[in-house]
């Protein structure tokens, strides 16, 4: 069974959403401490190896956070995720490597000697306990004055807007609201780092958006350091300034999430967030800065940025996202590159529509199309013969 001390419950989903859809997060605009050499990371993995048996679920991964980041580690079931937080947290120990909190060895530390809260998915609130005694539980814990846990408790509960429930026992509150308090606990103790794994994976689509904004307000409102577990691409995207997608115990890309979505590393990482068109092919020519991909054995050929250290016969891929093909029923004029193929299918999202084109070797294209009124050209529909257009920098070059 977890610690109810430091295995506190999912975020909450606010039930005040008219009450706080004014505390929109500032955004973190030139918030970048990675690209300082002179900052010192608050979290190190250094050469992190973690085996279960003959299993390896953690392959020498080697990672730093900075303070007030709000890092997202993201992969699909099985990938590692829970096993790096878990080692951050002191529940289970690196085979190999170490573990840094500014500049501390901390590998060998136990879980409450880490300025580190983690919270779970499951929810751990003391049934018997109100509101008000399970946000202060753990600082009573502490040996905690009392005048300065009622402190404590006020502020954690004003952040959350819990102070109508502080008498309530947590069998009176929502889910939500239940959420909320686990993490007032968590918060409360004032961590430097705080864990939260699937935090809002028990919330249906439109809480956990609400919810993904709280966390991003309570992060950057209390200064603390957020380390979150995800497999929700678009969560991960909302809420972070990194983002590690990890693959079979591996970091695959650690980047911003505009770079991750603009210049992923590999069609691993560029099929893994958002959608994407993938164009295989073998470069043609490298000059001057860009690449001739020859698709569809040499059925047309594309320019592109050209990637570091690309060469003439390589297999490479075309990683192209829907929004940035244009799509036209008539021929385009030289200079982009222009591949034809017909509708076959449309779907329509209200202010923009999403076209399936099929190109001359059965490859599939997806194009999207704002639905401007102010179109003039005709509509396109099934089976139409239409032209995808796009820039030589709209997409990304991948070697592997
Ligand atoms: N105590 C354990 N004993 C044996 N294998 C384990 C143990 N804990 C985790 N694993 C294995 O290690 C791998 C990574 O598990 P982990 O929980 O870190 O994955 P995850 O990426 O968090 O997945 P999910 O999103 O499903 O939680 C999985 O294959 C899992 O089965």
């Amino acid at each position: 069974m977890s610690d109810p001390l430091t295995a506190a419950a999912p975020i909450a989903a606010s039930s005040e959403p008219q009450a706080r859809r004014a505390r929109t997060p500032a955004p973190q605009s030139g918030f970048a401490p990675w690209k300082d050499p002179a900052k010192a990371p608050i979290v190190r993995f250094e050469n992190v190896v973690k085996r279960f048996g003959d299993f390896v679920a953690v392959k020498d991964c080697t990672l730093d956070i900075y303070e007030r980041e709000f890092f997202s580690l993201l992969g699909p079931s099985g990938c590692g995720k829970t096993t790096l937080l878990r080692m951050l947290a002191g529940f289970e120990k690196p085979t190999s490597g170490r573990i840094l909190v500014a500049g501390e060895d901390i590998t060998d530390l136990q879980p409450y000697e880490r300025p580190v809260n983690m919270m779970f998915q499951s929810y751990a609130l003391f049934p018997h306990m109100t509101v008000e005694q399970n946000i202060g539980f753990g600082l009573k814990q502490e040996g905690m004055p009392k005048d300065q846990i009622a402190t404590r408790v006020e502020e954690a509960m004003t952040m959350l807007e819990l102070n109508r429930f502080g008498k309530r026992k947590p069998h009176q509150l929502s889910g939500g609201q239940q959420q909320r308090v686990a993490l007032a606990r968590a918060i409360a103790k004032k961590p430097r780092i705080v864990l939260l794994d699937e935090p809002l994976g028990a919330l249906d689509k439109r809480l956990r958006q609400q919810a993904q904004f709280e966390l991003m307000y309570i992060q950057e409102t209390t200064g603390t350091t957020f380390i979150i577990v995800t497999h929700d691409q678009e969560e991960a995207m909302t809420v972070s300034s990194r983002i590690a997608v990890m693959d079979h115990g591996e970091f695959v890309q650690v980047a911003t999430p505009g770079d991750i979505y603009e210049a992923p590393n590999s069609r691993y990482v560029a099929n893994f967030i958002g959608d994407v068109n993938l164009f295989e092919g073998k470069v043609g020519a490298v000059s001057g800065g860009f690449v001739d991909l020859d698709w569809a054995g040499g059925r047309a050929r594309f320019k592109a940025v050209a990637p570091e250290g690309v060469s003439v016969g390589q297999d490479v891929w075309l990683s192209l996202r829907p929004e940035k093909i244009r799509i036209a029923l008539d021929k385009p004029g030289d200079g982009n590159n222009a591949v034809e193929g017909k509708v076959v299918d449309i779907g329509y999202l209200g202010s923009i529509s999403q076209y399936h084109v099929e190109l001359a070797n059965g490859e599939m294209v997806k194009a999207l199309r704002a639905n401007s009124a102010s179109t003039v050209e005709r509509p396109i529909s099934w089976e139409d013969r239409v032209w995808l257009e796009w820039p030589a920098d709209a997409g990304v070059v991948l070697t592997r």
